[in-house]
């Protein structure tokens, strides 16, 4: 369970954070949107305790991350990828986080197995496309098998395949009773992933509902998204509108 009660935070005089709360219940995948500079990732980093609330709190099963006594066995989160030295290669990367977590060495080879990285577990981490990275990272998290878990932007860059695979990846985790919070800014596939949507807006929570909830008038989730976030997106263009299909057939050339 991860709640957050009244969170947050400035930056100088921006605010990127103002007294959000919401709680995330395990069992379910839960999506976290909102439009470009929201507050979606100061909300993760201050979950992960790795940015001070200027007010409110953030608790993971009851607690401050900082008050975790063994943090990586409780929660684990992809919040960049990259994250580890180029040089290294998987299996050390994982090898040195698992040390300093307190986490028994056979469980690096059962995550590299999971992520299916296997193969490659021993080469230099920095020679890995984004896919494999973004692989990397979630490893990483679910190094401790913990039961609080945060990706922030998962699938982003992702071909079809890994978009697809880290699709069953969250769902499967959160059946298996976990708390899954992730961030996406793709509404279609926040449709079909997750069932229940914290929406926010300017650092303001805008919704806290299901999925099935938002749609319920039949519209898609991407309408509802609109509807919510109308007022609260910091850029946004024109009004273009589609072709029709009559007017959208390929130029001829000769
Ligand atoms: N370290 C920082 N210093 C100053 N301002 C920051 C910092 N981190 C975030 N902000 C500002 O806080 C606001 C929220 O940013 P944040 O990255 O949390 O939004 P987001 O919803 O994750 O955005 P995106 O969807 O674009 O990733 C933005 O206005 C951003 O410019």
């Amino acid at each position: 369970m991860i709640s957050v009660h009244r969170l947050t935070k400035r930056y100088g005089r921006a605010v990127a954070v103002e007294e959000l709360s919401f709680d995330v219940a395990p069992g379910a995948v839960t999506g976290f949107l909102g439009p470009n500079g929201s507050g979606k990732s100061t909300t993760m980093r201050m979950i992960m305790g790795l940015d001070a609330p200027d007010a409110g709190q953030a608790l993971i099963g009851g607690r401050p991350y900082a008050e975790l006594t063994w943090p990586l066995r409780e929660v684990g989160a992809l919040l960049e990828a990259r994250t580890y030295h180029p040089g290294r290669s998987a299996h050390q990367h994982l090898s040195a986080l698992a040390a300093g977590g307190g986490i028994p060495r056979a469980r690096v080879g059962e995550v590299l197995e999971t992520v299916g990285l296997s193969e490659v577990a021993h080469r230099r981490a920095g020679t890995f496309s984004l896919g494999m990275s973004q692989r990397l990272g979630i490893a990483g998290a679910l190094l401790g098998d913990p039961g609080v878990l945060l990706f922030d932007e998962p699938v982003n860059g992702l071909d079809p395949e890994g978009v697809r695979w880290i699709r069953d990846l969250m769902k499967s985790l959160a059946a298996e009773g976990r708390t899954v919070l992730v961030s996406s800014h793709l509404i279609s596939e926040m449709a079909l992933t997750a069932e229940h949507l914290v929406v926010i807006g300017q650092g303001r929570l805008l919704a806290d509902t299901t999925v099935a909830e938002l749609t319920a008038d039949g519209g898609s989730l991407e309408e509802a998204f609109f509807r919510l976030t109308s007022g609260s997106a910091a850029y946004r263009g024109t009004n273009v509108t589609p072709p029709t299909s009559a007017s959208s057939s390929p130029r001829r050339t000769r």
